[in-house]
């Protein structure tokens, strides 16, 4: 078969093609599409997202990034100038039309960068647009003008258009299409998380739209981008959607492509897909634009991925907690994502996956302090002195204690543990086991998501079928206490730490190491956290031994 499909880019020769089906692949792996009609053949594959997805949920990976390569290629070659690198700048940095402006001051003050920028919404937008929603749930159509966080929204995004010196045509349609919106969901009365999802999508809808036109008008020729109309394609898993293989070669394809063009810096909006079943928005979860930021690189193949947040990098500490928390220069990828999963906000717990897999390096860094060095993240870093690198907490979680009430030596017990999790879709963060009982921590991410009631009655099935088999403790408002760093020098790690503990009376009433290579986790009672930490942070970060 000499004929080839061009499928984002990518080169995969046509196997078959009749009028209701279209073969193609290489290497012993081949996709089936089925076709609306054979005229339709390469336009239908190219621009329906439900085909791109089919592709991938049938795909072998290997192929894929084969394949990816001769397609970043391909467009390198055309372009003279390519795209360096991703800056990502979060609700902090763009505050306000005064942010925006340092903003695009501190992108101008890097000439050898031709950066893809990728903005959060303004401020506190996201959860603004959030309270709005479920006031209208319950305040009646005609009481949606006067919800406050609407004024506000309108307010801040009509005032930064002014000061930015912009049309507020640019976002005039958005400010009424939310007010349209909210008045739905308040005739509802429902405020599903399909709905929230497209609600919050405004935001960012609306600062990159203020923010490109501001660079378009102080000369500098940029293009806005939604990333759910560049194929970011995204599991339907609403308020906490997964990005899908097919996203990097769409993505690369349309941004590389365009900007091949027209030299037009992209400025695109984090933290939204598209669901590949739904068609509907989808967010990647709170501080989802992080790993938006972290796809594009990956999907570009650049050079380096920068995070510029309202902090001096990744601290030793949650500076809330601690305010004397000190900036941790280097990390690998896999502390920042131990840190980022057990709770540290600063970055998106999913974020540092595309980055590990194209290895590319993320540099946190303040727009506050743009001089600040900030840190570097990398797929490794010189271990020899490393002990501790950072202290993270996770509150409110939810702690069981697990003991089998049959006798010592009967196998299968973890196992029938285990699979009565999996049976109710709770997922563990943190294990502790011995040969007849077993210690866990449930994520509370996943479970606090649920409706109260629905999460009550979840706990409530999972303790009834446990106690089938053992005698169960709940115990609720626990603190893991994840400790990042060199897990090589666990004794030295421990021995500071468990004389911290008994020095401020606090008993340990879980620890595990796990397998991974970076944390310690211990878990304590909530009250006694914070002072924990602070108390951790002294020993390993504020005194000499
Ligand atoms: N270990 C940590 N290092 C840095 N910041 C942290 C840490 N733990 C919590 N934070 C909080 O994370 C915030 C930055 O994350 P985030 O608000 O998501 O940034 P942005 O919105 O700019 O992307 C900081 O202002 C800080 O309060
Ligand atoms: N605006 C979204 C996405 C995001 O990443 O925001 P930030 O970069 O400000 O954390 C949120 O608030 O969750």
């Amino acid at each position: 078969m000499t004929a080839s499909l061009h499928l984002y880019g990518v080169k995969a020769p046509v196997l078959a093609l009749s009028s209701k089906r279209l073969d193609f692949g290489s290497k012993g792996t081949t996709f089936s599409v089925t076709l609306p009609s054979s005229s339709a053949v390469f336009r239908a594959v190219e621009h329906s997202c439900r085909n791109i997805a089919l592709r991938v949920s049938c795909e072998d990976v290997r192929v894929d990034l084969l394949e990816r390569k001769e397609h970043e290629t391909c467009y390198s070659s055309a372009t003279g100038k390519e795209l360096t690198c991703v800056m990502k700048f979060g609700g902090s940095s763009v505050e306000s039309a005064e942010r925006m402006k340092e903003v695009a001051n501190l992108i101008l003050s890097f000439p050898d960068e031709r950066p893809v920028i990728v903005l959060s919404a303004m401020g506190k937008t996201t959860n603004k647009l959030l309270k709005a929603g479920e006031k209208a749930v319950t305040c009646g159509v005609t009481n949606v003008e006067s919800i406050e966080e609407l004024s506000f929204i309108k307010e801040l995004h009509l005032r930064t258009a002014l000061e930015l010196g912009v049309e507020t045509t640019v976002i005039e349609k958005h400010l009424e299409g939310l007010h349209q919106l909210l008045k739905g969901i308040s005739m509802m009365k429902e405020l599903t998380l399909r709905t929230r999802d497209y609600l919050v999508s405004f935001g960012e809808c609306m600062s990159t739209r203020l923010f490109s036109a501001y660079l378009n008008k102080i000369g500098h020729k940029a293009r806005q981008y939604d990333a759910f109309e560049i194929g970011f394609i995204t599991t339907d898993d609403f308020t906490n959607a997964d990005i899908l293989e097919a996203t990097y070669p769409a993505v690369s394809k349309t941004l590389v492509g365009d900007w091949s063009k027209e030299n037009a810096v992209p400025v695109v909006t984090g933290f939204l897909g598209k669901g590949w079943r739904s068609c509907a928005i989808t967010t990647l979860g709170r501080g989802g634009s992080d790993l938006t930021a972290t796809t594009i690189g990956k999907a570009l193949g650049l050079r380096e991925i920068q995070v510029w947040k309202d902090v001096d990098g990744v601290l030793t500490c949650d500076p809330n907690i601690y305010p004397g928390a000190q900036s941790v220069p280097y990390l690998t990828f896999d502390e920042a994502a131990e840190l980022a999963y057990f709770g540290a906000q600063v970055l998106h717990p999913l974020s540092m996956r595309p980055a590990r897999d194209g290895d590319i390096p993320v540099r946190v860094k303040n727009s506050y302090n743009p001089t600040a060095p900030g840190t570097v993240i990398t797929r490794s870093r010189d271990m020899s002195k490393a002990v501790l690198t950072s202290i993270v907490l996770k509150r409110n979680v939810t702690m069981l204690d697990i003991a089998s009430t049959r006798m010592l030596g009967q196998y299968g017990f973890l196992a029938k543990v285990f699979t009565t999790f999996e049976d109710l879709g709770i997922s563990v963060d943190v294990v502790a086991t011995s040969e007849v009982s077993i210690s866990l921590t449930l994520d509370p991410a996943k479970l606090w998501g649920r409706e109260l009631i629905q999460r009550v009655n979840e706990l409530d099935n999972l303790v009834e079928e446990l106690e089938k088999i053992a005698v169960v403790k709940l115990l609720q408002r626990r603190s893991i206490i994840s400790l990042i760093g060199n897990v090589q020098k666990s004794s030295l790690i421990l021995e500071k730490v468990f004389q911290v503990l008994r020095s401020n009376g606090v008993n340990v009433q879980m620890i595990s190491q796990g397998a991974s290579k970076v944390n310690i986790s211990l878990i304590v009672n909530d009250e006694e956290a914070e002072q924990c930490v602070r108390a951790l942070h002294s020993a390993f970060f504020e005194t000499d031994s």
